[in-house]
């Protein structure tokens, strides 16, 4: 079987982390951990969520890629790939779209992409809010050129992509069903 790394991405609050939950729940597909300096939200678990760090630690990481999202650090390593890829073939990772790009460039026919979207992205900021976010880190980070960024498929990963509408849960599920069920005959071929 070869081995995949499906990147979940697209704006905040159209689901990438609930997506992954899915396919670690249904698919046994664990996360890829990635570091970033943004405050915990409540419920987040060091290790679990995030590697949460300072600015000097943070700095201090060696990363594939790195961006500033809304204000703060994230990136994300080749270890924690490799210690993701040591249990299951099958790994995922949420990235904003800058981090999707270059993942798409340096990993190849390894990668498989999960574009999430919604019709509507003025719902997103009661999904946000729902969520437990905090008012004034939402207002920011809808505010944010990364937000804006990320409401489009960027034109580098049109050809890679699957588009998953997460406008309604359960038709969600049956697009991320037979993505699935795609990539593992495809894998299983290679
Ligand atoms: N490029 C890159 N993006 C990341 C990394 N870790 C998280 N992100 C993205 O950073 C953005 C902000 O993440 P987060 O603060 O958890 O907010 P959320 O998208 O609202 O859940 C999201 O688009 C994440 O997918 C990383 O290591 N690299
Ligand atoms: N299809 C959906 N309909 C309604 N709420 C949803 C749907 N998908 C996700 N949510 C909720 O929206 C909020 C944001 O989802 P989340 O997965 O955290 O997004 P992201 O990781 O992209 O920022 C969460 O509270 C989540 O439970």
């Amino acid at each position: 079987m070869q081995r995949k790394l499906i990147v979940i991405t697209g704006a905040t609050g159209t689901g990438k982390t609930t997506v992954s939950s899915y396919l670690k729940k249904h698919y046994g597909v664990d996360r890829v951990m990635t570091h970033t300096t943004r405050p915990r939200r409540p419920g987040e678990v060091d290790g679990v969520d995030y590697f949460f760090e300072t600015p000097e630690s943070f700095a201090a990481n060696h990363y594939i890629e790195h961006v500033t999202y809304a204000g703060y650090e994230y990136g994300s390593s080749y270890e924690s790939l490799n210690r993701a890829w040591a249990h299951a073939d099958f790994v995922s990772i949420v990235l904003d779209t800058k981090g999707a790009l270059t993942y798409a460039r340096q990993l190849g026919d390894q990668l498989a992409v999960l574009y999430l979207t919604i019709e509507d992205p003025s719902i997103l900021r009661r999904r946000l809010l729902s969520r437990g976010d905090p008012e004034e880190m939402v207002a920011k980070r809808l505010a944010s050129p990364e937000y804006k960024r990320d409401l489009q498929l960027p034109a580098g990963l049109t050809d890679v992509a699957t588009v998953i509408k997460n406008d309604d849960w359960p038709q969600a599920c049956r697009q991320i069903d037979a993505f699935m069920q795609q990539l593992t005959q495809t894998a299983a071929k290679a």
